[in-house]
């Protein structure tokens, strides 16, 4: 169920997990993420496999599943880890992972590869950034700038396991899979090499419960701003990079690789992972703007957990309508043009609550747009607002609040 994903707004490396035989990123919203890169985690959780074993026993197994016709492979196999590779399915796609995950990779039907047409942005050098994405015209709210298939998908396991040496000779052979002009987009890549790639471009995904690493060459044209103006979901193997608000002419395009919600040192820490020192506009802001931005997202913070604590208590004593209204202008006030849904969602509540049919028709219809661009078109979360944006009386939240007019 598709509808059961939501979004995980924390950048490459992102992390995600699976539902059934679905790729999906699936973190909620409300939940505290996981740290971007948790590799020294992944790295103990990991078991040790017998390097390079070409021998019967994964062949076997791996045949055993039966990919697709039009795969080929297994090929490669270290341990259980073996190539699998479609020339035909997307731009091409190689997969480095266990003879079952290729199984349920092969029988996924992916999402089309589309997006805005290809002239709406252009590839240009960024000061203090190296290469990134520039709008060529103005880009609205919504359009979806890329959907797109993995070219490249490594298991954790072996990509934290493998010896150096082997493993670079894997994923050359990986690389060497792909349609040649697909082949050479993945190497244009910045890193010097195939595993330096993966490190600096690749974005958690889940096939089934096995993490892995997804590779996107075009996606991986975007920078990183701590304030993006683009968010991007995974659900079903499939990443959609999607605008979050109204991009000019001449902006770039940029989506966040960590999870931004905190304060600039913080967010420093998490972006040392990816070997940079950001530049963007948000981290270079004088230190007066900065010690104001840092004390806003404390504010969300601490707002947020007040109002949790709040509705979980009978009466929902304490609760003011000033709540939902401070969350949304909080918000508003940082630019967090991708991380709306949950804010608007709680203030279109609380305005409800309150017999504020006005303010929760607005912010419910706010709430399910952010909540299909962040989560997906499918998000029930989305689907819940847009019932109440349409009907906010017959809402079970209505009037709650509102003294004499119903019981809590
Ligand atoms: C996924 S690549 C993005 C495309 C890359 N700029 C290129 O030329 O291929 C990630 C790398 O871009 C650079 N980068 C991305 N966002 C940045 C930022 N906000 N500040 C500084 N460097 C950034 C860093 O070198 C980072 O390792």
């Amino acid at each position: 169920d598709v509808g059961n994903t939501a979004s995980c707004p924390w950048g490459p490396l992102l992390a995600s997990r699976g539902y059934d035989h679905q790729f999906t990123c699936a973190a909620p919203q409300q939940q505290q993420p996981k740290q971007p890169q948790t590799r020294q985690a992944d790295r103990r959780e990991a078991q040790t496999p017998e390097l390079w074993d070409e021998r019967d026993g994964p062949y076997q197994q791996a045949q055993g599943y039966g990919v697709l016709p039009q795969w080929q492979g297994p090929e490669h196999c270290a341990t259980e880890f073996c190539l699998f590779s479609n020339r035909e399915a997307g731009e091409g796609i190689a997969l480095i992972t266990t003879a079952r995950n290729a199984y349920l990779a092969s029988n996924y039907v992916p999402s089309p590869t589309t997006g805005v047409e290809p002239t709406a942005y252009y590839e240009a050098e960024v000061p203090g950034k190296g290469r990134g994405l520039i709008a060529n015209r103005t880009i609205r709210r919504g359009e979806i700038i890329m959907q797109r298939l993995p070219v490249l998908l490594i298991q954790m396991t072996p990509h934290v396991n493998l010896d150096p040496e082997l493993r670079e000779q894997l994923y050359q052979a990986a690389v060497d899979r792909l349609p040649e002009p697909t082949r050479a987009r993945f190497m244009r890549q910045m890193g010097a090499t195939v595993y330096d790639k993966v490190e600096k471009n690749s974005f958690r995904m889940f096939v089934d419960d096995s993490l892995h690493l997804g590779m996107f060459p075009d996606v991986s044209k975007f920078n990183h701003d701590c304030r993006p103006n683009v968010h991007y979901r995974i659900n079903n193997l499939t990443h959609t990079a999607i605008a979050v608000r109204d991009i000019p002419r001449g902006e770039e395009l940029t989506i966040s690789y960590i999870y931004p919600l905190a304060p600039l040192s913080t967010r420093q820490t998490q972006l040392r992972d990816w070997d940079f020192t950001c530049t963007c506009a948000q981290c270079t802001l004088p230190a007066t703007a900065s010690a104001q931005s840092d004390a806003r997202i404390r504010q969300i913070a601490a707002l947020e957990d007040e109002i949790e604590a709040i509705m979980a208590r009978p009466g929902a004593p304490g609760l003011r309508p000033a709540m939902g209204i401070r969350l949304i202008e909080l918000h508003l006030e940082e630019r967090l043009h991708a991380y709306l849904g949950p804010a608007y969602t709680r203030a279109a509540i609380i305005a409800a609550m309150f017999g504020d049919e006005a303010r929760a028709r607005e912010y419910a219809a706010e709430a399910a747009l952010a909540l299909e661009r962040e989560v997906g078109p499918h998000a029930k979360d989305a689907k819940a607002m847009r019932r109440l944006a349409d009907d906010v009386r017959g809402h079970w939240a209505w009037g709650l609040k509102v003294e004499g007019q119903r019981p809590l």
